[in-house]
């Protein structure tokens, strides 16, 4: 199994700078490449990385995607004088070309290739290239938008060519759409293509109809390209989670790619003059975690948009770190995607519903009225107040926001626990464990009956549990001194552990703990103070137990022929797990568990990015094999399987709805679409 992060960067890729004014093109400046690497470098991330040497990509490479006529241009420019370069400048939308910008764009190139190769082989598991120019507005035929040579649209005709690879995803989160590679792939069904940008109903650049939700490609293409147009600046973590749970995700998962390459631009950043939006800057470790978990965690990140240089540096740390596989940070803000976010969330899915099985029962019946009410509104008032106050308006806010981010990250950031995983057991079972875990210490008997007997034994009857109840007091004082980032124990009876679990957090400090149990739970802890949040997941309606805020019981069985868990895990459980944003998150497996391995590998895989990834494993003893799949989970071995993708039946498409809608006034992530009459 592939280990290890790539970082790909060179400093001769700072050489391509503008030589005269241009208020459009002069925001892409050379310190964005300096200034990056210098803050990897101030957080020990270089070091910690494996250095690929970038390359100059050959012509070849380059005709993968562009035309000879393009190449020549771009060549004929290395000898040209100031006022020639101006001129041949001036042939496109907001490009400049410098002497050295052949050679910086063949280098940018060759980097994202090498990092493609790097994954590939299985010499790292993923990677990051730090490249200028940029390239997702470049096209066939022409530069455009700061880009010169599309990088990522030939590392994915590379990939496809080199290694057979025949699904592709291209997750695009800089701020602006990248049209160039919707052009190059949009009759390719083999290469998915995701954007959201910046729009504004086609106000902002490069205003192009082909910018909105309803371009889903053309011919064999159809559904294999989705724009999600952010129609007012001021965008949120709440709104780039919300478009992971309920747009990207489903279809990622769904498309089952073999590689996964992001364009990525940190201009959607909090900060940035070009987006004006608010998300800040551990939003993108979050992202990052989500699609490391897409195609055996083959991940390319390459640099594409990102101005405001602390904003981006910050985020690129972010980015870094999580390829590392260090704890994801906590997400800041109130977690509720705003109105606009919302509507344009439910107008992709409702254009994509034909194309996809996951959306094949995805209510339309708003489109009569809403996408016309919609555009009413905007006519009605085209200066709209945005759904958030844009916090950022001018440059002078530039310093502003580097205050505001310097306070924020010393709260983001924190020490990464040292060891990952911890684990005690009765029986010795963790030499089972096919990781390395740390085994946190011997548990002593009569020291463990004096506590229970205090505090828990109005939960504790008998005995036989006392060691694995020592061992999950053990795992969870480490994890709560943060010595340990989550730990698994293993338990005879489940209910009561997690039941001791559950009080001993709240009792040692945990405000909010999301308790995930999956099976028959004898005992349903009391969860009325708020401090608990219980998801049940069983194959039947638990007697007597009615739902409430913070008790959902989730009735599924798993399909016997593969994993069906999907939309529950993205559509529901995360929404609402990140609308409570715990400090803990307790995941039991008990008797009688109605979702198989893989449904259980992708809870624990997809909410390690809650609790700065702190999670209690409790483990019914007889599971060995959850035990072994749980572990390598948790230890982040590898990008688990998840075994084959079944999308879900109407039945269960429809038990989600029901349970969206009763709760998506109280845990707002869950919102996915518009509410009739707006
Ligand atoms: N009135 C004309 C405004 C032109 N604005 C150009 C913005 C280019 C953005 C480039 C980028 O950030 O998308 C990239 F990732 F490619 F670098
Ligand atoms: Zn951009």
């Amino acid at each position: 199994m592939a280990s290890g992060t790539a970082l790909i960067y060179d400093e001769e890729m700072t050489t391509h700078k503008l030589l005269w004014s241009d208020p459009v093109c002069d925001i892409e400046v050379p310190e964005r490449l300096s200034s990056s690497y210098d803050q990897l470098k101030r957080y020990h991330l270089v070091e910690r990385c494996v250095h690929v040497p970038a390359r100059e990509a050959s012509q070849e490479e380059i005709l993968l995607v562009h035309s000879s006529e393009h190449l020549e241009v771009a060549k004929s420019t290395q000898t040209m004088n100031e006022e020639e370069l101006k001129k041949v400048s001036g042939n496109y939308d907001a490009f400049f070309f410098h002497p050295n910008t052949y050679c910086c764009a063949r280098l940018a190139v060759g980097a994202t290739l090498e990092l493609v190769d790097a994954v590939m082989s299985g010499k790292v598991r993923n990677g990051m290239a730090l490249v200028r120019p940029p390239g997702h507005h470049s096209q066939r035929n022409a530069a455009n938008g700061f880009c010169l040579f599309n990088n990522v649209a030939i590392a994915a005709e590379y990939a496809k060519l080199k290694y057979g690879l025949q699904r592709i995803l291209i997750v695009d989160w800089d701020v602006h759409h990248g049209q160039g590679t919707q052009y190059i792939f949009e009759e390719d069904p083999s290469v998915l293509y995701f954007s959201w940008h910046r729009y504004e109903h086609q106000e902002f650049w490069p205003s192009l109809k082909e910018s909105d939700y309803d371009a889903v490609g053309l011919g064999k293409g159809k559904g294999f390209n989705i724009n999600l147009p952010w129609n007012k600046v001021g965008m949120g973590n709440s709104d780039y989670l919300a478009a992971f749970f309920h747009v990207l995700l489903p279809m990622a998962f769904e498309f089952d790619p073999e590689l996964v390459i992001v364009s990525s631009g940190y201009d959607s950043g909090i900060g940035d003059p070009e987006g004006q939006m608010n998300a800040t800057p551990e939003v993108f470790a979050h992202l990052t975690h989500f699609v490391m978990q897409l195609a055996n965690g083959k991940l390319c990140v390459i640099l594409e948009g990102g101005y405001h240089l602390k904003s981006l540096s910050e985020s690129v740390c972010m980015t870094v770190r999580t390829l590392l596989g260090d704890p994801v940070p906590q997400i800041t803000g109130e977690m509720a995607p705003c109105l606009s976010a919302v509507e344009s969330i439910q107008n992709v899915r409702a254009a994509h519903k034909s194309y996809w099985k996951w959306l094949m029962y995805e209510d339309t019946s708003f489109l009569q009225n809403l996408s016309t009410k919609s555009l009413l509104l905007k006519k009605a008032n085209p200066n709209p107040s945005t759904e958030h106050e844009s916090k950022i308006t001018n440059n002078d806010e530039t310093v502003k926001v580097e205050r505001f981010l310097e306070l924020h990250m010393k709260n983001i950031l924190f020490p990464v626990p040292p060891i990952k995983t911890a684990t005690t057991d009765s029986r010795g079972s963790v030499h089972l464990l096919p990781v390395p875990v740390h085994f946190v210490k011997e548990i002593d008997k009569t020291e463990i009956k004096a506590l229970v007997s205090g505090f828990y034994a109005d939960i504790v009857k008998e005995d036989k549990n006392l060691l694995s109840l020592g061992s999950i007091l053990a795992i969870l004082d480490k994890i709560l001194k943060k010595e340990v980032c989550n730990g698994i124990a293993e338990s005879p009876t489940c209910s009561v552990s997690v039941a001791v679990a559950l009080r001993h957090s709240v009792r040692f400090g945990f405000q909010r703990v999301l308790c995930i149990f999956v099976g028959d739970m004898e005992i349903i802890p009391n969860t009325e103070d708020g401090k608990i949040l219980m998801i049940h997941i069983c194959e039947k309606e638990q007697s007597g137990k009615t739902r409430s805020k913070h008790y959902i019981s989730l009735n599924w069985k798993e399909d016997a022929e593969g994993n069906d868990f999907f939309p529950a895990v993205l559509g529901f459980i995360l929404p609402v797990a990140y609308s409570y944003q715990p400090n803990l998150t307790v995941i039991a497996v008990g008797p009688n568990r109605s979702l198989g391995i893989s449904g259980i590998s992708l809870l624990f895989s997809l909410l390690q990015g809650l609790a700065e990834s702190r999670i209690l494993a409790v483990i019914k003893d007889t599971e060995i094999n959850v035990m072994q799949s749980v572990a390598k989970a948790l230890v982040g071995a590898s990008a688990p399987q998840f075994g084959v993708y079944v999308p879900p039946t109407q039945e269960k498409v429809n038990k989600i709805k029901i349970l969206r809608d009763q709760f998506q006034q109280e845990w707002k992530m869950l919102q996915c679409s518009v509410k009739d009459g707006i």
